[in-house]
């Protein structure tokens, strides 16, 4: 079986590990994964969520964070903090360093994004096709007002420095609209048995996916059922702030809205959580088939049992 999976970082990267545990051998997974998160610092690439995937899944990621590196240093960050020369707001580590100098290395020779994440995921061997959604430069920016008037922020100011304390007038992904899908990605899409979209930011992660011209309309037209995971638990995000993005583009924090936001012709199948099991009527009557299920990933197992859920429900609305 073919599975393609459209992931942002942190909770995306959780649900894929659950998933390689319930697929078959043999069952390919493709993960599309977002870009919009990438920030250029101190002259290199740092591409989140790609990482988060790719350490997740190659098992070298900072457990507890779920972004970074297990047994991380920061010397290099103190010496550059030493010279003045910031930001001093986004925490890299040395290992992680040498990631985004690969990463720039490689870009600075050529090789398109694509390449260089395959080239890096041939060290991880994360077990999945990690395919970034475009090779194109897309960054997605948050307009913000506050004492300085209204300006726009990269994203990861925004989510990092800022701690997403200031409403989200507007998300912008930059460079979306010329962007092209990454290679591969079109046609993973067009051949897959499943898509699913994890439990990851609806707006921010898989909604940037969405933005570069042609993946919604491929996942649209895909033959296969696409079932989703709700990212909201009891009418909160899990983790990380989705609620201020969600606002952002007027949608209410609930699980039955970020179904309704993707809405029927991109959604075949919608989970949520039993604390949501409200949802499900809702769900139901927007032409989504939707059941409750345990959605909190408190365990390798538990995350199993939402993979496995999610992959019945495909089989199920399978039309
Ligand atoms: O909250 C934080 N998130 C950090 N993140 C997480 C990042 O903001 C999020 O993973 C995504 O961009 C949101 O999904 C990092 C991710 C990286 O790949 C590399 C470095 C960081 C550093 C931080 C950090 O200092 N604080």
């Amino acid at each position: 079986m073919r599975i393609v999976a459209l992931a942002g970082g942190i909770g995306g990267a959780r649900f894929l590990r659950g998933l390689k545990d319930v697929v078959a051998p043999g069952d390919e997974i493709t993960v599309i994964g977002n870009t919009g998160d990438d920030i250029h610092l101190f002259g290199l690439k740092v591409c989140p969520d790609l990482d988060t995937v790719m350490y997740t899944l190659g098992g070298g990621i900072h457990e507890e964070q779920g972004w970074g590196r297990a047994g991380e240093s920061f010397a290099v960050k103190a010496e550059l903090a030493a010279y003045g020369v910031g930001p001093s707001w986004f925490g890299l580590g040395d290992k992680d360093f040498a990631t985004h100098i690969v990463r720039t290395q490689m870009l600075a020779a050529g090789y398109p994004l694509s390449a260089v994440t395959e080239a890096l995921c041939h060290r991880w061997q994360p077990g999945v096709r990690l395919l970034p959604m475009s090779d194109d430069r897309v960054e997605t920016h948050v307009r913000i007002t506050d004492e300085q008037g209204s300006r726009a922020v990269h994203f990861q100011e925004y989510w990092v420095r800022l701690h997403a304390e200031l409403p989200a007038e507007a998300i912008v992904p930059v460079g979306a609209d010329t962007a092209k899908p990454g290679p591969g990605v079109l046609e993973a899409i067009a051949a897959a048995d499943v898509i699913l979209f994890p439990p990851s930011n609806p707006v921010v992660s898989i909604g940037t996916i969405l933005a570069v011209p042609g993946i919604r309309a491929a996942v649209a037209a895909a033959p296969a059922p696409v079932v989703g995971l709700s990212p909201i638990i009891g009418g909160a995000p899990v983790r990380g702030m989705a609620d201020k993005v969600l606002a952002a583009v007027g949608v209410e924090a609930t699980a039955a809205a970020v179904a309704l936001h993707y809405g029927p012709e991109l959604l075949d199948g919608w989970l949520v959580d039993p604390a949501d099991a409200d949802a499900v009527d809702r769900v139901t009557a927007g032409g989504i088939a939707c059941r409750a299920v345990p959605l909190l990933m408190t365990d390798p197992a538990a995350t199993a049992a939402m993979a496995r859920a999610a992959l019945e429900l495909a089989e199920q609305v399978r039309g």
